[in-house]
């Protein structure tokens, strides 16, 4: 089989444009910046490949530098639409490459300058896809397949753009860009092809991927004040209350506002939501690493601590209470004091589950809203009794 390069042109044409076509698809519907930023690079390789076409068949329009040099600006919004992706600032240092493409269109235009067009075009895109590539590193987790598919695909496409650069030195029978001749033409282009196949799909990919995640992220998240909810807290403390034993306790927290009904009342439901998310900010500042918090609903709060002792959640908790009540105090003026009453209890059974602890720390809150507000009850934890 020969693998002409006007038939290698004609795949990889059709192929960028159906690339293009499929990215903006997905854009119309989810209007995500980076899949309009990729869309727009295979558009521009397809057009360079129709340039390029039409210059082998006699209809000259551009200097033959400019198809090639196109190449250079997909790359660049392929960067582009990466860092778009990764929420990455790129430097403005990147905007060099268009400073150099510009330049090239005016190499001259006879077969000896197509090594030194390969020259500058090859590390250029090799530099531009290796950096989209390594902009695709996880960061503290791991990396959707998606992602790590298009990070795999854009390391490999600029490895080989980076051999390609060193086949300058190859004899002229090997390039010779002027009219697409030579070994080294015709292994680029079938690699292209590839290249278009798999960026597409894994860009599509990596885009889904990032969209579940947030949507499952707003799931989880109250949204008055952006703590986890209820099901969320469902999800997660499983995993805590597993790390708890008898050496290393726990200490789950119930919160609830004094006479947050008179705030709402008397001031307004927009006052309420204000003095929620206040404590939702007093209840962050105070949370250690690896704990949770979540609301519940209305003005009841969750705190899971893991690894403490009796009297650190009980300073947590009067901390918070102490921050709290003096807030309030300054926001809203209201017949009886706005306050928390808390109920913790301690847990060290590491098979029990949330909705256990939880009654039992409501059983506390209960008893320091009896016992007159503004307290809280700790419940210790029961010893684990053996046969
Ligand atoms: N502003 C606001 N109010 C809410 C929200 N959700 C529930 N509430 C109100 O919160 C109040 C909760 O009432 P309670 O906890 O029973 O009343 P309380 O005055 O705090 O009574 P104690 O807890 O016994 O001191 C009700 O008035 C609800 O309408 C919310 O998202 N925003």
């Amino acid at each position: 089989m020969v693998l002409d390069p006007f038939t290698l042109l004609v795949l990889t044409s059709a192929m960028a444009a159906a690339s293009a076509m499929y990215l903006a698809a997905e854009w119309s519907s989810v209007r995500e910046r980076s899949l309009l930023l990729w869309s727009g690079g295979f558009a521009i390789i397809s057009v360079g490949c129709v340039l390029a076409l039409l210059r082998s068949r006699g209809y000259v329009l551009f200097g033959i530098w400019f198809p090639n040099g196109l190449l250079i600006s997909a790359h660049w919004l392929f960067l582009a639409g990466v860092a778009s992706c990764t929420r990455t600032r790129l430097s403005r240092a990147w905007w060099l490459v268009v400073v150099v493409w510009l330049a090239m269109l005016f190499l001259p235009d006879r077969p000896w300058w197509s090594k030194a067009m390969m020259g500058t075009q090859s590390p250029l895109i090799a530099v531009i896809s290796l950096r989209a590539g390594l902009l695709l590193r996880p960061q503290g987790g791991t990396l959707s397949v998606g992602a790590a598919q298009l990070r795999f695909v854009l390391l490999a496409h600029g490895l080989f753009y980076l051999a390609k650069a060193g086949s300058v030195v190859a004899p002229d029978a090997f390039i010779n860009l002027n009219n697409f001749r030579g070994e080294v033409i015709v292994v680029s282009l079938v690699e292209g092809v590839m290249a278009i196949m798999l960026l597409a799909m894994s860009m599509t990919g990596t885009e889904r991927h990032r969209r579940e995640e947030r949507i499952a992220e707003i799931a989880a998240r109250d949204p008055l004040t952006a703590l986890d909810n209820r099901r969320a807290l469902y999800l997660r403390a499983p995993e805590l209350l597993a790390k708890a034993s008898p050496a290393s306790p726990g200490a789950l927290l119930l919160i609830d506002i004094d006479h947050f009904k008179q705030v709402n009342d008397l001031h307004g439901h927009d006052a309420g939501d204000r003095l929620l998310m206040t404590l939702s900010d007093l209840i962050r500042i105070v949370l250690p690493h690896g704990a949770l918090a979540a609301r519940l609903g209305g003005d009841e709060f969750v705190i899971l601590l893991r690894n403490v002792s009796g009297p650190a959640a009980q300073a947590l908790g009067q901390g918070l209470r102490e921050s709290f009540a003096q807030q309030a105090r300054t926001m809203f003026e209201t017949p009886e004091p706005v306050s928390l009453s808390i109920g913790a209890t301690l847990f060290e059974q590491p098979d029990k589950e949330l909705s256990h602890w939880l009654k039992r720390a409501d059983q506390a809150l209960y008893a320091s809203k009896r016992k007159g507000r503004d307290r809280m009850e700790l419940v210790r934890a029961v010893p684990v009794m053996t046969p």
